[in-house]
């Protein structure tokens, strides 16, 4: 066994450096920094380096910006000579994008491969980052990270792939809602986020289980937030387990659907210009549901579950849970924390994500 850090450890220390703002090179030669922490220092460096620099957004940011995207999912810009830091910020952030809408003429390119600059947006939304870079192409890759002390990543490394899980530990917690409850914390193996499983009671593992994925909301769970209703749907969900003597939650760190909590307040913040929840995702270069519901499958069937009573009001996340090989006998609707403040939120779920109310 090599001593040296293997594939999936050099891409956990890839998310790590675009977080810091530090560019990462990519086997084909493409070199890349996240936009959203790009320094003035950084910015004037790369654009000294190798070919002309280059932006790469997805297409949903790109339909906002009215950018052409010949590459499907995502669209590249050719930087303009006269380009700043500030301007290439705002071609990825949409936060003054009501007040200065229009940021061309926008050249995006259709000649050459877009194949590592898809690579290096899926890497920075694994960073939790808003999904646009700045590249440039150099002709020899490994010397160039050797010399500038950069990680280098062979391309076809970034998929879309889950980590291996493994579970770290087990306690008993007593709760309110029941004192044979249980946690587990589950670790990928890639040095992604960590997940929970809450056992309450002793569910037979021969038998659908009553069970909710729940994911992540800061706002929602911890801080009472009346713009969603997660807070109450993990209580009552908790509640029901207790009450019929056995269940499982999954607590999945997947906050904002994916995006994270920065990227979750910027939608916020949108939503706060008059933009619903999934426009707001889509403003800011996201799609409308981030999840990767592989990782509650596999915590499940880590736990000796193969069949669930599924706590949710989403039909989606019913099919794709379904999709990774885990029965769903039946889905148990969770219809709570309605207000004022979030009927909007749950009407738009309703109309635009197929969530039933
Ligand atoms: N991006 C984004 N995420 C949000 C917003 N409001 C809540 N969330 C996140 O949405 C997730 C909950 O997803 P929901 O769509 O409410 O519900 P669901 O899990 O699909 O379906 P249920 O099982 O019925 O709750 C949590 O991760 C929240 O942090 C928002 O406006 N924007
Ligand atoms: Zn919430």
């Amino acid at each position: 066994m090599s001593i040296s850090p293997d594939t999936s450890e050099r891409i956990s220390r890839a998310r790590g450096d675009l977080r810091m703002g530090v560019p990462v090179v990519l086997s084909s030669g493409l070199v890349f920094c996240a936009i959203e922490v790009l320094t003035e220092s950084r910015f004037n460096a790369l654009r000294g380096e190798g070919s002309d620099p280059v932006i790469a957004i997805t297409s949903w940011r790109a339909q906002t910006i009215k950018a052409t995207a010949y590459d499907g999912d995502i669209a590249r810009i050719a930087l303009p000579k006269s380009a700043t830091r500030t301007w290439v910020a705002s071609i990825a952030d949409p936060a003054g994008d009501l007040n200065h809408p229009m940021k061309g003429p926008l050249k995006t390119l259709r000649d050459g491969p877009a194949g590592p600059h898809r690579a290096a947006i899926a890497l920075t939304k694994a960073a939790h980052l808003l999904p646009a870079v700045l590249t440039i192409e150099v002709a020899n890759p490994r010397a160039f990270a050797l010399n500038n002390n950069l990680t280098f990543l062979p391309e076809d490394a970034i998929t879309s792939d889950t980590s291996p899980l493994h579970r770290v530990v087990h306690a008993g917690l007593p709760m309110d809602v029941s004192e044979a409850g249980r946690l587990h914390i589950f670790r990928p193996d890639d040095g992604g986020e960590e997940h929970y499983a809450v056992e309450i009671g002793h569910p037979d593992r021969s038998q659908p289980v009553l069970s909710r994925l729940h994911s992540a909301c800061f706002t929602g769970d911890v801080l009472g937030s009346l713009k969603c209703d997660c807070g109450p749907q993990l209580r009552a969900a908790l509640m029901q387990m207790g009450a019929e003597g056995s269940g499982v939650l999954l607590y999945l760190n997947q906050e904002g659907r994916g995006i994270g909590l920065a990227n979750k307040m910027r939608a916020y913040s949108l939503q706060d210009q008059g933009f619903d929840t999934v426009e707001a995702n889509h403003r800011l270069g996201f799609n409308d549901d981030e999840r990767d519901f592989r990782i509650g499958a596999e915590i499940l069937r880590q736990m000796g579950f193969s069949q669930v009573r599924l706590l949710t009001n989403n039909p989606a996340k019913v099919a794709r849970l379904e999709g990774c090989g885990l029965s769903v006998v039946e889905r148990v609707p969770l219809h709570v924390g309605e207000n004022p403040l979030n009927a909007s939120y749950i009407a738009t779920k309703a109309a635009k994500s197929g969530h039933l109310f």
